[in-house]
Order: C-alpha cells, then structure tokens, then sequence
C-alpha cells in the first residue's frame, strides 16, 4: 500500500493506454469506468455490489453533498468513504458543472458562483476555495477544480472566457489545495469546440505540474465527431505520465473511441439512469424493456454473462417489472448495466495489455450490430 498518488504507464497500444493509479485507499486500473455514486450512493446498487462489479472508484458529488446531507456533518460522521460504506478511492466533481446545470444560478464571477439550491431555494456562494474545502471535508481521494462548463454550441469569446476563468480559478484550486500526499487535484481542461483555446488550457495546465487531468466542456451537446476531434487536440498537448480523465463519458461507443484517442478515466450516468429507465446494455446492443416484443421472451438478456441479472431473469420478468414500476426492475438493470461496463472496461484493458486493441474494439463495435437481440 503506498502513502502517495502515483500513476504508472503498464502498457500502449497505438494511443490507448493501460496504467495503474495507486493511492492509500487502492488501486485503480485504467482504462476505468467510474460509477456515479452522486448523493453517497450509486443508484439501486449496494456499495460491495458496486465493487464485485469490478468498479475500483466511484464518483461523488459535492454539489449533492453539500447540499444535503452537508459536508461538514459528513465530515463529523467520519468522511463520505465511512458515510457511503465506500473504502475504495472516491474522485468528487468540484460541484460548478451541477451548479450550473441543476441549480438556479444567481451570479458567475472572478470570485465564484452564487446560487440557489435545487432543494430548497436557500442561497450559497461556491469559490474555487470553498469547492476544495468541501472536497476535504468529504476526505475525497480525486478532488476536480471548480471550472466553467459551457454548453456546446457556443460563441467563440464565451468559450474563450470560460476558459480562461477557469484557468484562474485552476491556480486558485491548486493553492487551496497545497500538499496532500496520498491524494490529488485534477485540473479540468476546457475550450469547447474551438482547438487554440483547448490547446492554451492544456499548456496552461500542464505548467501548473497537477497530479492529473480532466478534459471538460464535452458531451454538453455535441456530436461524437466534434468531441473526437476535441480528444485529438487536446490529449497530445497533456503530459503522457499523467493520468487523462474525460469526464461525463459515455457510451460504450463513446468509451472505446475515446480510449483509441488516449484517455484513462471516464465517469457517466447513462448505465444507472438507462437501467432505472428500462434499457438494458448488453453484448449485442441495447435492449428497452419496455418494449411490448420481450412480455413473452423467457431468454436471459446474455446467458453467457457472469452477472446472475444478465444471465438468470428472463427478459419476460424484467419487461413485467418495467412495466409494472416495480424497484427491482430498476435495481436488476443498473446491475445488468454497471457489468456490462466493467466487462467492457476489462477487455480493453486486456486488449491493450495484448496490443490488439483495435481488433477488440472492432469485435466490439460488430456485435452491437447483431440483428434481433
Ligand atoms: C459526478 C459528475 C462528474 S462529471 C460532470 C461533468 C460532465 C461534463 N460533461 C463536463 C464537465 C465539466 O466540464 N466540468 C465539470 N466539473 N464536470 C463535468
């Protein structure tokens, strides 16, 4: 066990990496998948379901958490890894991308963000400082800078102001956040869709010397094509020996191409939501339970799956569950899905790891084609 946060290169494939994160509360192998686990708790998962998943890091939100339940009555519980039943590494957002796109925001400026909560209209002021003081609080392993996500599209000098605020607020973060061995502040590069403000964030960035980075301000609305690009702009101007996280991604799809561009972490919530939602992520494709063709079918949705939800239910029980509203609907496809990912995750570790990852990818991709599944 090591008393530091070190990132270690195991093997490359073209551009896809395979590493090791290690810090004091575990190891996290990349490429990962994060579950979000955004109020203390991955949604219809029990946390020690979550880990023999094979998820070695879950996200928190501080938004959520200093909302409610508060990070400093967190704090007194003993952290959020204590509070959630987490002991794995937890990474938390900085809370203005949720600020932004959940709360009604008062006020943007040099200083932070004043908003309204959500929940109960009570106002609160968010500086980069007070972001990493909450991350403290919860005891967070991976703390993100608080940055300015702007949604896509946008006018080039919103962008570019955005940016640069957020490479302010970046330097603020890193002060505030001094020297905590054993854990680490990410900055969050952003720029939109525009290639010279991705670049100058990133150099901006990589100066500052961070123990990782973040690449922000995608799927906000844009077509795969445009985040790609942004991948192909921006991965080359962060430091190889550092791990990339692209946050808020992403499809399977999306995962694997972004993989190809040389990112190491990811986190989304389309596994959870879509498996309260009724959709279910297999090895063939996607599968709506909801759909009136399965009220019949006794298969499993992947017989062949180490997942009892994938492999022991038939798709006839889940549609009626679905239908029905009933929790364990939801609660057996999250855990379908979440599964799904980490076996998708694990193979393109094992692909790398193999230098034939362009041949997994593309056995991947050609099995979602599959006709009826
Ligand atoms: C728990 C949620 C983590 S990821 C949220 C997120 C998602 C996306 N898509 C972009 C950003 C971003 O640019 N900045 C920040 N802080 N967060 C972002």
């Amino acid at each position: 066990m090591t008393e530091n946060f070190e990132f270690k290169l195991i093997a490359s494939d073209g551009k896809a990496r395979r590493g090791e994160i290690t810090m004091p509360r575990g190891t996290v192998r990349t490429p990962a998948f994060m579950p979000v686990g955004t109020a203390g708790t991955v949604k219809a998962m029990y946390m020690d379901q979550v880990a023999d998943l094979g998820a070695d890091i879950i996200l928190g939100n501080t938004y959520h958490l200093m909302l409610r339940p508060s990070a400093e009555r967190i704090a007194k519980l003993g952290g959020l890894h204590d509070f959630a039943r987490w002991p794995g590494p937890i990474l938390t957002d900085s809370g203005g991308f949720q600020v932004m796109s959940l709360a009604q925001l008062r006020k943007l400026d040099e200083k932070g963000v004043t908003f309204r909560s959500h929940i109960d209209g009570r106002a609160y002021e968010m500086s980069p400082e007070r972001s990493i003081e909450i991350q403290g609080l919860l005891d967070s392993d991976i703390q993100m800078q608080l940055d300015e996500c702007v949604a896509l599209p946008s006018t080039p000098k919103d962008i570019q102001r955005a940016m640069e605020l957020s490479l302010r607020w970046a330097e603020r973060c890193k002060t505030a956040f001094g020297n905590q061995p054993g854990k680490a502040m990410f900055g969050i590069v952003q720029g939109g869709d525009v290639p010279d403000l991705r670049i100058r964030s990133a150099q901006a960035l990589k100066a500052m010397d961070l123990k990782g980075y973040a690449v922000g301000g995608l799927a906000v609305g844009e077509p795969q094509e445009v985040m790609l690009d942004m991948l192909d702009v921006t991965c080359p101007e962060l430091p190889a020996e550092k791990p990339r996280y692209l946050m808020g991604v992403g499809t399977p799809d999306d995962i694997l191409k972004s993989v190809a561009r040389g990112i190491d972490m990811f986190d989304c919530v389309m596994p959870t939501r879509a498996g309260r939602h009724g959709l279910a992520f297999t090895r063939r494709g996607k599968v709506n339970l909801r759909n009136a063709r399965h009220a019949d079918d006794p298969r499993p949705l992947d017989e062949e799956s180490s997942c009892p939800a994938a492999r022991d239910y038939s798709r006839a029980y889940l549609h009626h569950l679905v239908k029905s509203g009933e929790a364990l609907g939801g609660m057996l496809l999250t855990w379908n899905n979440l599964a799904y990912y980490q076996q998708l995750m694990q193979g393109i570790r094992g692909a790398i790891e193999a230098k034939r990852f362009e041949a997994f990818s593309e056995e991947t991709q050609g099995t979602w084609a599959q006709g009826d599944i």
